[in-house]
């Protein structure tokens, strides 16, 4: 007989390749980018470009990134994804099972959903880590885990994490890492940028909150450091008109305008990846100084650090409420 009556958490993150190869590296965005959220272009014509010029070229190159920044346990993102897991089932103990999945990729949602009701959970918190709302990444989320649901017949009772991205608790764990980071340096940085994922202008007209939740994260941000966090937005992919201004442009021209020390981070993003180790860390870095910067650093992501888990405990203890003894 089953055990019943156990509290789950299940941590989600984007996900990422199994490993910095090409074929991993074509797998992994064959379904990331063939999921309808991502890119919102009727299949019959957006499949063809995907199979042909896309998954024949990016992968290689994608894959020689994801090289630069591969980490001894695996890739950046799953290896700061499974720690914060780690790190929130030692913050909320025995009475709570902590688990954590990916939306592309593995551990699959559905796989570690499955699990977590095998051992035992009969409701689940599902906690997309991602501070800012959008459809192509917090609905998509929640998505694969009604899927996987809809598949079975005793169903455990579930609730969702909102976004977070005004949240007191996030704005502090934001502002501790920055100002414990800035503290560190060995220059003082003129300007703080903020960069966030792009996403299509688009998206913005069809009803995402997230271009407006970013810059009021941004706003709240500088308020708690008392100094300006410009908002740019990075990872532009495809020829349509994405939010900006664009990071990359943005860093290229900071100097010509006398801005030659800058410190960059990246609240969008809950653990450090491909996005901010290789585009930001690496190439924005090198943009910057070849326009004439003097001094660049990419501030790290809340990834397990404490900050983090003051974080996510104080968000997850809020919606596991009614659920735990205390
Ligand atoms: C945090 C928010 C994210 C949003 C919003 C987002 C939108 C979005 N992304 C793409 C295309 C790509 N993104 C890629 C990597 C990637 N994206 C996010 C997060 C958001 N994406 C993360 C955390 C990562 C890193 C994954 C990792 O393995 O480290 C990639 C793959 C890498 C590459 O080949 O460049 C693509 C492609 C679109 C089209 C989109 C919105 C429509
Ligand atoms: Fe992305
Ligand atoms: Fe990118």
């Amino acid at each position: 007989m089953r055990d019943l009556g156990k509290v789950g958490l299940l941590v989600i993150n984007l996900g990422t390749p199994d490993g910095p190869d090409p074929a991993s590296v074509r797998r992994y965005l064959a379904e990331f980018l063939s999921d309808p959220r991502v890119v919102e272009i009727p299949q019959l014509l957006w499949q063809p470009i995907l199979r042909g010029p896309i998954l024949l070229t990016r992968p290689k190159k994608s894959a020689h990134a994801y090289r630069q920044v591969w980490m001894k346990d695996g890739s950046p993102l799953a290896v700061y994804t499974r720690d914060t897991a780690r790190g929130l089932q030692d913050r909320l103990g025995p009475e709570v099972m902590v688990d954590w999945a990916m939306r592309y990729g593995n551990p699959s949602i559905g796989s570690r959903l499955a699990a977590m009701i095998a051992a035992g959970c009969d409701r689940i918190l599902l906690a997309p880590l991602y501070p800012q709302y959008c459809a192509a990444t917090t609905a998509t989320a929640l998505d694969a885990a009604y899927a996987a649901l809809g598949k079975m017949r005793a169903q455990p009772a579930i609730r969702t994490l909102p976004p977070y991205h005004a949240d007191p608790a996030y704005i502090e764990a934001l502002r501790a890492s920055t100002q414990a980071q800035l503290d560190a340096l060995d220059f003082a940085p003129d300007l703080l940028i903020a960069s966030f994922h792009g996403m299509p202008e688009r998206t913005r007209q069809l009803g995402d909150p997230y271009r407006d939740q970013c810059v009021e994260s941004a706003r709240l941000l500088g308020e708690a450091l008392g100094r300006e966090v410009r908002v740019t937005f990075q990872s532009r992919f495809g020829p349509a008109k994405w939010l900006g201004p664009a990071t990359d442009a943005v860093l290229r021209q900071l100097p010509s305008e006398n801005v030659r020390n800058v410190a960059v981070l990246t609240p969008g993003f809950s653990a450090d990846c491909l996005e901010t180790l290789e585009e930001i860390a690496i190439r924005g870095k090198e943009d910057f100084i070849a326009s004439g910067g003097n001094n660049f650093v990419h501030l790290s992501c809340l990834n397990a650090s404490q900050d983090a888990m003051n974080l996510y405990e104080s968000l997850t203890r809020r919606e596991l409420a009614g659920w735990l003894e205390r």
